[in-house]
């Protein structure tokens, strides 16, 4: 009969409409809204919500909540069974403040709804303002703490996933114990000094001081003073009651010498003897002190042309170079730059309470066709620009246009490559109009090409026909890439 047979249809046909009334009206409200059932399994997840995680409302649905959700006490809920009120929750970055209740059936808990209240309103930005002035204030006390034995970083803290970087990782494991010297390499921006920090901290000497001093910093004349210290009267202006030097502070612990092929003769000798008899004498003193302390050097420059040309001893040398580290540029790591450039935009992003902006494919493929001469540093300024410059998606319109066209499509064979004299670049390329110290820099590096194309390699020779000292040189193939 036609009746019976149009009742059940009629009443599927209003079952689903309230459905999608319900689904709807959970949609316009501006509460984030998910519902878990008994196993702790998403069955509901309203869009705006969705939007914010950056999940398909659908797609996940069946899906554990611990998954899905950073932070999520859902299942705390289901097993307590007591609903918990206003509670703060950090999703990407942002401090929310959500309810949970548990939804009850014959006293039974068969599942939780929880609701996100604030989210991104101006209200709760003034309030997230305030727990973000109080989050930057712990960070410098924490900081604080950490700067009393000195070193902020860890072996963990430097991404990269290259067969370059997890070798280095293993080395560092290896020789962080011992207490050798340590020279680390690398060009300017490749993360030396990340490098000085992992190594302390994974030391025997962890607890102990890391103290810092930038030999390329400090005018000559200072030096000795900051190295060794002083005794009161040493000098005119001299400190009442002297000052240590930072030997003196390290003790126990760790010294980097960062920039350390930047330091004068007659101080690479004091040095030297330091490290040889393990006592230093304060200016103005007549006792020695006797210190135990682990060097850590790094440079970009290169010290081996360094002692050639006499500018810095070979003693020396030897001394701090008891364990090599390299860390290779960046252009040679491609691999690492997504990592690299997601590590650092969320770093960017958590220290301006922002979320981490997305990176556009083009973007990324720009980044990684860039020969970056700055290495990680370089990256880390184009990024930030792009982070204050871009949306919530960085495009490749965001990047400085020098990034990933012209410098980076010059193609940089090896030096001993025969392909380097079949190089297309000659001086005729035609400089690119741009700022004079990039068309300058670009003939530079021309120049320099020819030079070694034209000695077959030999960096002396093309020093000699270039007129510059060796040194130079190579601090020019560093800086170029060559
Ligand atoms: N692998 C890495 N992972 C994360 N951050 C990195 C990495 N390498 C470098 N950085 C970041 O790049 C910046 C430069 O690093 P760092 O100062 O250690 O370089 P450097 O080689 O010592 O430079 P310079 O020779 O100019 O002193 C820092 O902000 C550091 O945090």
């Amino acid at each position: 009969m036609p009746v019976s047979n149009d009742a059940p249809a009629t009443s599927i046909h209003v079952e689903r409409g309230r459905r999608e009334l319900l689904k709807a009206a959970m949609n316009a409200v501006e509460e984030w809204v998910v519902v878990v059932d008994a196993h702790g399994c998403i069955q509901f997840l309203n869009a705006p919500y969705a939007e914010f995680l950056g999940v398909d409302a659908e797609a996940v649905l069946g899906r554990d909540a611990r998954e899905v959700i950073e932070n999520t006490r859902m299942h705390e809920v289901l097993e307590s069974g007591r609903a918990e009120l206003a509670q703060l929750q950090l999703i990407r970055g942002h401090h929310m403040i959500a309810h949970r209740y548990p939804i009850l059936r014959d006293g039974e808990v068969i599942g939780v709804i929880g609701s996100v209240i604030y989210h991104d309103t101006w209200e709760w930005r003034q309030v997230n303002a305030q727990v973000q002035a109080l989050e930057a204030e712990v960070d410098y006390y924490r900081q604080a703490l950490e700067t009393t034995t000195g070193a902020r970083w860890k072996l963990s803290d430097i991404i990269g996933e290259s067969s370059a970087m997890r070798e280095l990782a293993a080395r560092v494991r290896k020789i962080a114990p011992g207490g050798a010297s340590v020279l680390i390499r690398g060009e300017s921006g490749t993360g030396k000094e990340l490098y000085a920090h992992s190594l302390h901290r994974a030391s025997a000497r962890a607890e102990g001081p890391f103290i810092k001093l930038n030999c390329a910093a400090i005018p000559e004349a200072l030096l000795e003073a900051e190295l060794f210290g002083y005794e009161e009267g040493a000098f005119t202006g001299a400190r009442r009651g002297g000052k240590p030097g930072k030997f003196q502070l390290a003790d126990g612990g760790t010294l980097f010498l960062d920039e350390v092929g930047d330091m004068p003769l007659a101080m690479q000798a004091k040095l030297l003897r330091v490290l040889q008899d393990r006592e230093v004498e304060a200016v103005g003193a007549t006792r020695l002190v006797t210190v135990d302390v682990r060097v850590i050097a790094a440079t970009h420059r290169p010290l081996e042309a360094l002692v050639e040309s006499g500018e810095f001893r070979e003693d020396l040398f030897y001394r701090i170079n008891v364990v090599p580290l390299v860390i290779p540029p960046l252009r040679e790591r491609r691999e690492d730059l997504p990592g690299l450039a997601a590590h650092l935009l969320e770093r960017l992003a958590r220290r301006s309470g922002r979320r981490p902006p997305v990176l556009s494919p083009a973007a990324l493929e720009r980044l990684c066709a860039h020969h970056w001469p700055g290495n990680v540093r370089e990256l880390e300024n184009v990024l930030e620009a792009a982070f204050y410059l871009g949306g919530s998606h960085i495009q490749p319109t965001d990047l400085p246009d020098a990034i990933g066209t012209r410098r980076s499509e010059i193609s940089t064979p090896p030096l001993d490559s025969a392909a380097h004299c079949t190089s297309a670049i000659t001086l005729d390329t035609p400089v690119t109009t741009g700022p004079l110290r990039e068309a300058m820099a670009h003939a530079e590096h021309q120049l320099i090409e020819k030079a070694l194309c034209a000695c077959g390699g030999n960096r002396t020779q093309a020093a000699r026909q270039l007129g510059i000292a060796k040194s130079s040189l190579y601090e020019k193939l560093a800086r170029h890439g060559l």
